[in-house]
């Protein structure tokens, strides 16, 4: 069943294909004394948004907020239609699963990464249900081999690299094992900071490709804060533009950078 999701965007009403719209009223975040974000109002409609402005814009100050790592100083944030603060932080941590910027994985292999994942996912389920979570639980589902395999393979990344050390692969690598490491929270939304910011091109491509595929297969929305117009223009739909902590435009890709390619 479809419905407008009241800002012109239609979305199901139902399973992996809603909106997971997010709000920000009149958000100001105060840091060290100064402002960082100043009275922002914005939607985020779900789909793939980027946040998207100059360094020092504020734009990882933003995200945070969506998963309540950090706390507006004034205002609310709201995810379908609810205050995060009415959201145990835990249960949506795992639905908004954050990647964070590189380096981020332990100096441990790949597996035992992925597996950080499933625990904090296990918890997640414990905490909801009430279930004892002990050698049926997140041990057996954290030496599930094929589950591991499972979520490299959503990354592109084959079996083998399970066996590897997270700390010498290379930063396209690393950035693909982060990613497929949210993916063990089976999240609704991905938080993605910078993603691509330390790769070459052909990494970068590949990551890319892993999120437009998480997307359009798996339904997962997006939230990527990025400097780069012309990435921003191949990967969202929706742009929320800030600078010195001001929302300068929020709006559909072409609206908002009309420019790109130009
Ligand atoms: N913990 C902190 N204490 C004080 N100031 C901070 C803190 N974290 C960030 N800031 C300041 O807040 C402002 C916004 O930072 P933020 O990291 O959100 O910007 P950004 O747009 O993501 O920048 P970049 O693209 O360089 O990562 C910056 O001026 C930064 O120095």
């Amino acid at each position: 069943m479809f419905h407008d999701a009241g800002n012109g965007q239609i979305g199901a009403t139902d399973g992996r294909a809603r909106p997971r719209r997010f709000e920000l009223r009149e958000v100001s975040v105060e840091r060290a004394g100064r402002l960082v974000l100043d009275d922002v109002s914005a939607t985020l409609p779900g789909g793939s948004v980027a946040v998207f402005g100059p360094s020092g814009a504020g734009k990882s100050t933003l995200l945070r907020l969506l998963n309540r790592l950090l706390e507006p100083s004034r205002g609310a944030v709201l995810y379908e239609g609810r205050d995060l603060r009415e959201i145990d932080p835990l249960e949506l941590r795992r639905r908004v699963a954050l990647v964070p910027q590189l380096p981020a994985l332990e100096p441990a292999t790949v597996a035992d990464n992925l597996r950080l994942g499933q625990r904090f996912a296990a918890v997640g389920r414990w905490l909801r249900w009430g279930r004892q979570v002990g050698a049926t639980g997140a041990d057996a589902a954290g030496a599930d081999r094929d589950a591991l395999a499972k979520l490299l393979a959503s990354v592109g990344l084959g079996p083998e690299y399970l066996a590897r050390q997270a700390e010498r692969l290379s930063v396209g690598e690393q950035q693909r094992v982060m990613i497929a490491r949210a993916l063990a929270l089976d999240p609704e939304v991905l938080l993605l900071d910078e993603p691509t910011a330390a790769l070459d091109a052909d990494s970068r491509r590949q990551v890319e490709q892993t999120l437009t595929r998480l997307r359009r297969e798996r339904g997962i929305a997006l939230v990527l804060v990025s400097h780069d117009r012309q990435q921003v223009a191949r990967l969202c739909e929706w742009v929320v533009e800030l600078d010195r902590g001001k929302l300068v435009a929020a709006g559909s890709c072409s609206e908002v950078l009309g420019r790109v390619g130009g």
